[in-house]
């Protein structure tokens, strides 16, 4: 079975504040885009890549893709939009019960480990999964006022991160859905929701960072080295055992 990606990589990154969108600043030597592709690439190198871009991208170096297959899609005006162009543009190829993989061009730092772990997670599944973990602080709900209204209770809270993953024909439909009655989604895994399904949550790395702000690329290359680092480590106790 084929293994669709779908790449949203065509924000503005306005958070960030910087000169060009995010996915394009530099990071160890790399484009954040061209180091998050490498990432899925190292986990799926046999997985045919959607990879939406803005229209008028002046930034892209089509030498970043690692895959042999792949196709460039035009980026809507949301995030959903994105996704949902990309989407179509499978209509032709795509089996309904394919899964479709889609992983924020802006989370660089997912380990591979944890790709493998959500596609085993896959096995057996009928709706479809997605990287998450849980919260670890303590939880406040605001007021207007920028003051605490309340404590919310945090079991069973989770952070919800990419990679998430569904089947093309229910992925589609609940996009298609989202959209049509007007419902603002931010990932998959809410359409998804609002169609009174259950997606499945896969513990995963809490340095799955989205590079959103400007302290965030810092963050990133640090979380880059340090999983080098654990890497080298593990390979040096590997050859002397
Ligand atoms: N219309 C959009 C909006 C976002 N994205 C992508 O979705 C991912 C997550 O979105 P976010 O972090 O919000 O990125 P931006 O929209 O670029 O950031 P900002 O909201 O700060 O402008 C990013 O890889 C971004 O490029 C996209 O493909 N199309
Ligand atoms: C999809 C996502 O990365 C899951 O955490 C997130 O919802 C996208 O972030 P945005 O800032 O809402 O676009």
């Amino acid at each position: 079975m084929t293994l669709w990606l779908i790449v949203p990589a065509a924000g503005r990154g306005q958070r960030m504040q910087a000169d060009r969108p995010k996915q394009y600043l530099m990071l160890q030597g790399k484009s954040v885009l061209a180091r998050t592709l490498e990432r899925l690439h190292q986990a799926f190198p046999d997985a045919v890549l959607r990879l939406c871009l803005d229209p008028d991208d002046e930034h892209f170096d089509p030498e970043d893709v690692p895959f042999d297959h792949w196709l460039r899609v035009g980026g809507g005006d949301e995030r959903a939009d994105t996704v949902g162009r990309a989407l179509t543009t499978l209509a032709e190829e795509a089996a309904s019960d394919d899964w479709v993989m889609v992983h924020d061009a802006a989370r660089p730092c997912v380990r591979i480990e944890d790709l493998r772990t959500l596609q085993g997670a896959l096995e057996d599944e009928a709706i479809g999964a997605l990287l998450a973990t849980p919260a670890a602080d303590t939880m406040k709900r605001a007021d207007a006022g920028g003051r605490i209204s309340h404590t919310e209770p945090r079991d069973g809270l989770w952070h919800a991160l990419t990679p998430q993953v569904f089947r093309f024909d229910l992925l589609r439909q609940a996009l298609d859905a989202a959209r049509a009655t007007g419902v603002r989604v931010t990932d998959e895994a809410s359409a998804i929701e609002a169609m009174g399904l259950a997606p499945r949550l896969v513990a995963g790395s809490r340095d799955n960072l989205k590079i959103t702000h400007p302290e965030d690329l810092a963050m990133a290359a640090r979380i880059l080295a340090l999983q080098a680092e654990i890497a080298v480590d593990a390979l040096d106790q590997g050859v002397e055992a």
